[in-house]
């Protein structure tokens, strides 16, 4: 089942951003939100994380309401936001157990998985370390160890590269590639779309707080007369038109 939005209005006391939204992100699938900056990528992720109450509209993750059920849908997430966010009083070993206790998961069990994570993101002797000692790239990590140790059915990534070098950035896909093929659903809002098309099975494309398109990267070059490999171009597209409705 997945992730289902349908008809979703919504947005700020005052500023209604979005205007019926509808779309999936089914079981095992990667789909990228994209648009020019104030198009509403993370106004729909606020819904999404149940930040944002909807005007209209609902939002189910397998078969979960977020407004009749919200503790049980938000169980089912894990979310890596665009700035990390820490406590400054607990050591990455404190967050982490913190994180698998809120998400019901047993330290036992889990803490291989969460020991590999550690390793590969260069963090396994640094579980005494307190968020101040971190490094800004060194911060991301933490929030992708976090996220991707919980396995959960719906996992949000919004801008997954910032800040992170490129070995980070090919583990990160890598990882985002493995929750996949578990079958859970990714949900990720980027501004690098050739690089997203690499991975991504389909685009979301948002213009002025609607969705003008949804489809895979070819089908979305195609639609633009653009190569998948110069996808970037679509921001000059969509910047231009913008411009011209002025
Ligand atoms: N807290 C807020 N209160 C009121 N309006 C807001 C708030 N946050 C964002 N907006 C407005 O909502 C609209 C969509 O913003 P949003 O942050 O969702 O865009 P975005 O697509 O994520 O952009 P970016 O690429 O810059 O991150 C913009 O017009 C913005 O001014």
């Amino acid at each position: 089942m997945g992730l289902k939005i349908n008809n979703l209005s919504g947005g700020y006391a005052g500023n209604n951003v979005l205007k019926n939204i509808t779309f999936d992100v089914p079981d095992g699938k990667i789909v990228a939100l994209i648009g020019l900056n104030g198009a509403g990528k993370s106004t729909t992720v606020n819904h999404v994380i149940g930040e944002l109450q909807p005007q209209m509209g609902s939002i189910c993750l397998n078969g979960t309401n977020i407004v009749s059920e919200p503790t049980m849908f938000k169980s089912q997430i894990a979310y890596i936001p665009e700035q990390p966010i820490l406590y400054d009083e607990l050591t990455l070993g404190e967050h982490l157990h913190l994180m698998l206790a809120a998400h019901d998961i047993d330290n036992e069990t889990s803490w291989t998985r969460v020991a590999s994570l550690l390793t590969l993101f260069r963090l396994e002797n640094k579980l005494n370390w307190l968020p101040i000692h971190f490094s800004k790239g060194m911060r991301q990590k933490v929030m992708l160890v976090s996220a991707f140790m919980l396995n959960a059915p719906l996992l949000i990534v919004d801008e997954p590269f910032l800040g992170l070098d490129t070995l980070a950035q090919r583990d990160v896909i890598q990882l985002i590639q493995e929750q996949a093929r578990l079958g859970n659903s990714i949900l990720i809002t980027t501004h690098l779309l050739a690089s997203a098309a690499s991975f991504v099975d389909q685009f979301v494309v948002l213009y002025e707080g609607k969705v003008r398109f949804v489809g895979s990267p070819s089908e979305l070059a195609e639609e633009n007369q653009l190569s998948v490999n110069n996808l970037d171009e679509l921001f000059d597209l969509m910047q231009r038109e913008l411009a011209n409705e002025g």
